[in-house]
């Protein structure tokens, strides 16, 4: 059996030179050592100052592009104060620094043309280890479609994430984006795409594809965690290998986790019972459909039958409600919740779908900006006490409705969370906050804890049991400002109990290879983890001064 490598912090001395040497905060005998004494302003900066200065000079960029390079730059040449200012900031980079870094820099490319000899390429990567890959075909980049190897930022900017959540170590980290094609007329035509001219791959082809793939990956990094992201239609891909390999589909499985606290929580606040639910999804691709599957795994543990959980969704597509009876070829994923209860009724708008089905909650993974209108938002609010409302769409462009819109037209009803994140909004002298319901809560945590119990593969119980941490992780203060989800700022705690959850279930199923952890306490188990977390204040040693208005942070965890 492939064995993992062994997880273990580089050397501080390593690190300094490779990622940071020209830092101010590097105190004399480290200037020397590295011979950059002369090179640097004579003062030793702590790192609080460096990072008030990050702030100040991002807040003097006016664009996002500019905010971007100046970002980009930042992780290039002082990665540990980038990584600073990113985690004390985390609650501001849901609104500036992490839509700037949620976007592309640079990864490896691995084409059509060069099957055959993927496992060559992969070795062209310059760093030795790898522990952990986000792969993209750039087929369905957020709500913005198919950006073929423009799809490139996200990748970095999940693994980025990684980063800054769960402690993953950046170098051992890969962006990876598969040229396989594209459907986007534009760039077919465009002189300056960078992927190959040519259309997508058939699905055949992508299928020969990507078993190459996973055999490469796991021949030049053995045990590699594969996180499969933003393709048009992942849910082949992960049914094939999701026993084989350590590996995941966030879109489906991250997401699903996600929602499914959030919908935990938000029952807990609307005190209606499982078998009282009936959930109106919009979108039916991997996200909408893994997000309603996990759910109806939770009602079965609510003690619904399989089947009367499943009765209790009903999906819209852009063909209207999915029935037996609508008269097309439903696409495979879709078939578990088409209705067959109709009696030969077809819907064709969300509005004649929500008269109908009278739902207690509505969720949209459409990209469809604004289908939640007025009307359906009136009627959710007359139909319900605390209508649940979940425009889960990104970017924001996409969402369904935004937070001001759901608050306003529900009369502050609402129980709401959205995939990208809102400003909190005053109603009737009240200030509301808004949840975000977003993958990054859970997929560094699921990642982190495959490395670290060494998964043989990643199981639809991890992924669960991912999903019920977060939601025990949400503390009393937050639900009651009426938040489903912890607050942004919490992340890497929240990251080492999700994270410890998953490794606990590895344990109970047999799948850690890193067999000395069993038996542990969850105490102990959270030291484990932390200790084994990349922590930029740690990097370099160096002592913290207290800055006037920013607080002293030694260590994150
Ligand atoms: N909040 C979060 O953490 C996450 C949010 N998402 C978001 O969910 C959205 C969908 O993602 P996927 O399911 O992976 O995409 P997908 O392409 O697999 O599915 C999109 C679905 O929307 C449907 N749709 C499109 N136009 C429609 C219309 N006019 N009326 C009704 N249905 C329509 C399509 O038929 C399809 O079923 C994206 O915006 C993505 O950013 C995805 C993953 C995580
Ligand atoms: C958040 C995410 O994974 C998506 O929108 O696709
Ligand atoms: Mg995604």
């Amino acid at each position: 059996m492939a064995s993992t490598p062994n997880y273990s912090p580089a050397s501080p001395q390593r690190n300094l030179q490779k990622s940071t040497p020209h830092d101010t905060s590097h105190s004399l005998d480290v200037r020397k050592q590295l011979r950059t004494h002369g090179l640097l302003p004579p003062s030793v900066e702590s790192h609080a100052l460096q990072a008030q200065r990050c702030l100040k000079q991002l807040a003097s960029k006016t664009s996002p592009i500019e905010k971007y390079i100046y970002l980009s730059t930042l992780r290039n040449t002082n990665t540990h104060l980038f990584y600073r200012v990113l985690l004390e900031n985390f609650n501001l980079t849901t609104k500036t620094l992490t839509p700037v870094v949620y976007t592309p820099v640079v990864g490896l490319y691995v084409s059509w043309k060069d099957r055959g000899n993927i496992v060559n390429v992969l070795r062209n990567w310059p760093k030795p280890k790898v522990e952990i890959t986000v792969v993209t075909d750039g087929s369905r980049i957020l709500g913005l479609g198919d950006l073929g190897v423009n799809g490139m930022g996200i990748p970095v900017g999940k693994l980025t994430l990684y980063t800054g959540c769960a402690g993953i170590r950046p170098e051992n980290t890969l962006p990876l984006c598969l040229d396989l094609g594209t459907n986007n007329e534009a760039f077919l035509k465009d002189p300056l795409y960078l992927g190959t001219r040519m259309k997508k791959v058939t699905d055949a082809e992508e299928k020969e594809f990507l078993d190459e793939l996973m055999v490469a990956l796991n021949t030049v990094w053995p045990g590699i965690v594969v996180q499969f992201e933003d393709f048009k239609n992942p849910f082949p891909a992960l049914e094939r290998y999701q026993h084989e390999y350590s590996c995941f589909n966030d879109d489906i499985q991250g997401t699903g986790a996600v929602i499914l606290a959030g919908i935990i929580n938000a029952l807990k606040t609307t005190g209606k019972p499982a078998k009282d639910q009936r959930a109106v999804f919009i979108g039916a691709g991997s996200a909408g459909v893994g997000v309603a599957k996990q759910i109806v795994e939770f009602f079965q543990k609510e003690g619904l039958t399989e089947d009367e959980a499943r009765q209790c969704f009903w999906f819209v597509d852009t063909k209207g409600l999915i029935t037996n009876d609508r008269g097309d070829k439903l696409a495979q994923h879709k078939v578990y919740f088409s209705r067959d209860d109709n009696d030969g009724q077809q819907f064709k708008t969300l509005e004649q779908v929500v008269d109908y089905v009278k739902p207690t909650m509505l969720l949209g993974l459409s990209t469809i900006r604004g289908v939640f209108n007025e009307s359906i938002l009136k009627k959710m609010a007359q139909m319900n006490e605390q209508p649940i409302i979940f425009p889960l769409s990104n970017p924001s462009s996409n969402a369904e409705c935004s937070f001001e819109e759901a608050v306003k037209h529900t009369g502050g009803k609402c129980v709401f969370a959205s995939g990208s994140p809102w400003p909190p909004y005053l109603y009737n002298g009240k200030v509301m906050q808004p949840s975000q319901g977003n993958n990054v809560y859970v997929f560094p945590g699921i990642g982190l804890g495959a490395i670290l119990s060494k998964a043989v593969h990643i199981s639809q119980e991890m992924i669960y049991a991912s999903a019920v941490a977060l939601s025990k992780a949400t503390n009393a203060s937050e639900i009651n400002h009426g938040k489903l989800y912890p607050d942004l700022d919490r992340i890497r705690e929240v990251s080492v109990i999700v994270c410890r959850e998953v490794i606990k279930e590895a344990q109970r199923q047999g799948l850690d290879r890193e067999t000395s952890m069993r038996g542990k306490s969850d105490e102990e188990l959270d030291a484990w983890i932390r200790s084994r977390m990349y922590d930029p204040y740690k990097e370099h040693g160096v002592v913290e001064e207290k800055v006037a208005g920013s607080p002293l942070k030694k260590s994150l965890l």
